[in-house]
């Protein structure tokens, strides 16, 4: 089945409202099909156009003169060159059951079942008409109103697949569609920005810009694909065969004159003899959808021979032997309010778009990719611009560029990282893709670097150079072997004489006898930044029943849920050779001060339980106190840091907090306390200074 299109209304509730709506409805139109340059997405457009239908079934006395409802192009577009037969616009089924009411009114009509269907893709772009005489191509008019187009002649040798010169010379008409391939979309707007002019949102609007432009100092490509032919005057013998050929057969004459039609893609058009044929044919072209190299917005459906189409006829705005099954929206307009710089396996250094979440075909995109840091450039984009996101199927969505037109002036540049976002070292900008120059040493590098930090095992003076330089000597594989480095081969690098060295290693040896809780933050486990960890370290006591505790137990741990649990047990097992090494390397695994709790499911279990706890803490000072500390600190808490400070209250028995609530037990308020002191004031909140809660921590205080 493929998926129902959402055919939701903008509703409008009165005349003035409709008025309005049609208003914005035929400025947008008229941007759309000048320039490409509308401010509504298509989705939005098309919402709008079905609340205006809406409203003049509703009130067909009020309907305006200026309704885009049943007019080629909405009205929006016009022309001085005549066309000899209308060129239409399609009307649209969203569902099989729609399409399946229309192929009986078609029959109905012409009083005998369709002997069979053309079953095509209904490329995403602008019609033209290209004439044809004596094998040259002498006109390229567009589709206008339906009855007059433009003359965009000179577009002629821009566009790929429509020759100036036939193989047979031959008189004729063939229509089609004009649009840019994502390849041809990415070059124009590469060209456009490296000429100072704006890019493009989408490729429809790209070729709409491109093709009445004229007068540009550039040239961009396009392409077009055939689906249609008529006879113009001058064709001769070719009048009737035109005219009595199935439409399938008139493409296959037209792809054989050297024009292109879609035979060559994988939407080939396909004939289907029944309905269920047609209905697999919708099915297959939709699943290929997101895979194409350029636009489709749905499957045009064409009773195939032409005495159906002749006795089936045309409306003013559409014909009836045909119809647009249409796809759902696989584009809209939203801000771009962020990138994130992600370190691949290989240390590939990857943009990514952070967007306000927008809806496309039924999933909330709040991610796009955007390939490279060249790619950002090419396409001019800016933080906080309005940009069209595209996702179809399970493709990864992505921009395709700014809407240049929606700028406000208050966008700003994006900021490409200097230094490796992972690991810090430098950035091979020599390609397009830019890399991490550790490459895949990037993530361990990073990682021995994490394990080396402030909050994990405090190692002095092993910043990240000089762990790429032991990860590039070979010395360092995991951070575990930081603990065997051996003196002589530490001498024998650069810049390492006997003092950093010596400094170095004592370093080492005091981390040795870090708490658990920083051992096990160490590892970087997902989703244990130190607080986490701190907690684990506290439950557990022991890095031996961390490791032997299942999804069940961790959840145990304030603020550990049943995924992240199971997810800390599967990254644990997966780290069970490096734990193995620290503990060979006489890395401390224990949590001092802490009893680790009894083993699950013994009788012991309950009677802590009553005890009040499992981890013994009711004599220590902050025996179960949230505490929350602000402001600066002076005495002797002036020279810890935060996560030090954090490890003390927990020391004592308390657990800490950043934010101050009706749980909170204890605000330790410094100088600039702020905002937080004032809301414990509110909720009557013991507060103490810094100098009063290091008088009861004292103990504590190392
Ligand atoms: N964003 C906006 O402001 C805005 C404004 C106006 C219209 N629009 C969009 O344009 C659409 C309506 O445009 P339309 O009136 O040109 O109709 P349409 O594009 O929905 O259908 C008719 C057109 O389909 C094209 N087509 C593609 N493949 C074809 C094939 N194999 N056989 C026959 N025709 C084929 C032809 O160009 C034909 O003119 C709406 O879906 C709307 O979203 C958007
Ligand atoms: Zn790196």
């Amino acid at each position: 089945m493929v998926a129902m299109t959402t055919n939701s209304v903008v509703p409008l509730a009165d005349a003035a409202s409709y008025a309005a709506a049609v208003e914005e409805a035929t400025r947008a139109a008229a941007a759309y099909y000048a320039t490409g340059g509308s401010t509504l997405d298509d989705d939005a457009y098309d919402r709008l156009a079905r609340g205006i239908t809406a409203y003049e079934e509703q009130h067909p006395e009020e309907v305006l003169a200026g309704s885009p409802t049943g007019k080629v192009a909405g009205g929006a577009a016009t022309g001085d060159v005549p066309h000899t037969v209308p060129m239409l616009s399609l009307d649209n089924v969203f569902s099989e059951e729609q399409f399946v009411t229309w192929t009986a009114s078609v029959e109905r009509r012409i009083g005998r079942p369709v002997a069979a269907w053309s079953v095509e893709p209904k490329l995403d772009g602008l019609a033209v008409a290209a004439r044809y005489h004596e094998g040259r191509l002498d006109r390229l008019i567009t589709r206008g109103d339906g009855t007059a187009g433009e003359d965009v002649s000179h577009a002629i040798g821009a566009v790929l697949g429509l020759p100036e010169r036939l193989g047979t010379p031959v008189t004729l008409e063939v229509r089609g569609e004009i649009l840019m391939t994502d390849e041809q979309f990415d070059a124009a707007n590469a060209t456009r920005t490296a000429h100072g002019a704006a890019p493009f949102a989408n490729p429809r609007n790209g070729a709409a810009g491109t093709l009445r432009a004229k007068d540009r100092p550039y040239r961009v490509e396009m392409t077009f694909f055939a689906y249609g032919a008529l006879a113009l005057p001058g064709s001769g013998a070719l009048t009737d065969t035109l005219g009595e050929l199935p439409h399938s057969e008139v493409l296959r004459y037209v792809a054989g004159l050297g024009v292109r039609t879609a035979a060559d893609t994988e939407v080939a058009p396909r004939t289907a003899g029944t309905v269920e044929e047609v209905l697999a044919g919708v099915e297959d072209i939709a699943g290929r959808r997101a895979a194409l190299p350029f636009g489709i917005d749905g499957i045009v459906i064409k009773a195939d021979p032409a005495a159906d189409r002749r006795d089936a006829g045309s409306g003013t705005r559409a014909p009836r032997w045909a119809i647009a099954y249409k796809l759902p929206a696989v584009e809209k307009v939203t801000r771009l309010i962020g990138v994130e710089w992600n370190v691949g396996r290989t240390g590939i250094i990857a943009p990514r778009a952070v967007l306000e979440p927008v809806e496309i075909d039924g999933s909330t995109v709040g991610y796009a990719t955007l390939h490279n840091p060249a790619d950002i450039t090419r396409r001019d984009l800016r933080l906080g611009d309005q940009v069209m996101v595209y996702k179809a199927g399970d493709i990864i969505p992505r921009v395709q560029a700014p809407v240049a037109h929606l700028r406000t002036g208050e966008e700003r540049p994006i900021e490409f990282p200097r230094s490796c976002p992972r690991c810090g070292s430098e950035i091979d900008t020599s390609e397009q893709r830019w890399r991490c120059t550790q490459g895949r040493d990037c993530r361990l590098v990073a990682s021995v670097s994490y394990a080396a930090g402030r909050d994990q095992l405090d190692i002095e003076g092993l910043g990240a150079t000089r762990v790429v330089q032991l990860v590039d000597a070979g010395l360092v594989t995991d951070f575990a072997d930081l603990f065997t480095l051996e003196r002589e081969r530490l001498l024998g690098l650069e810049r390492m004489g006997e003092t950093s060295t010596d400094n170095l290693l004592a370093a080492i040896e005091t981390a040795r006898t870090r708490p658990l809780s920083r051992v096990f933050c160490a590892l970087g486990v997902r989703g244990t930044g130190r607080s986490m960890s701190r907690r684990i370290a506290r439950h557990f006591a022991t890095m031996d029943r961390i490791v032997a505790a299942d999804a069940e137990e961790l959840q145990q741990v304030d603020g550990i849920g049943k995924e992240k649990a199971a997810a800390v047990v599967a990254e644990l097992a997966e780290l069970a050779p490096l734990i193995a090494k620290l503990v060979a390397a006489g890395v401390g695994m224990t949590e001092p001060g802490v009893t680790p709790p009894p083993a699950p499911g013994t009788v012991a279990e309950e009677a802590a339980d009553a005890d009040g706890g499992t981890d013994g803490g009711s004599g220590l000072p902050l025996h179960a106190m949230k505490v929350v500390v602000t402001g600066a600190m002076t005495g002797p808490l002036e020279k810890l840091s935060r996560n030090e400070t954090n490890e003390l209250i927990e020391r004592a028995g308390g657990t800490s907090s950043s934010s101050v609530s009706t749980r909170t037990s204890l605000l330790v308020a410094g100088e600039k306390a702020g905002s937080k002191r004032a809301k414990a004031e509110a909720l009557g909140i013991r507060i103490v200074s810094p100098d009063e809660f290091a008088e009861m921590v004292a103990p504590f205080l190392d």
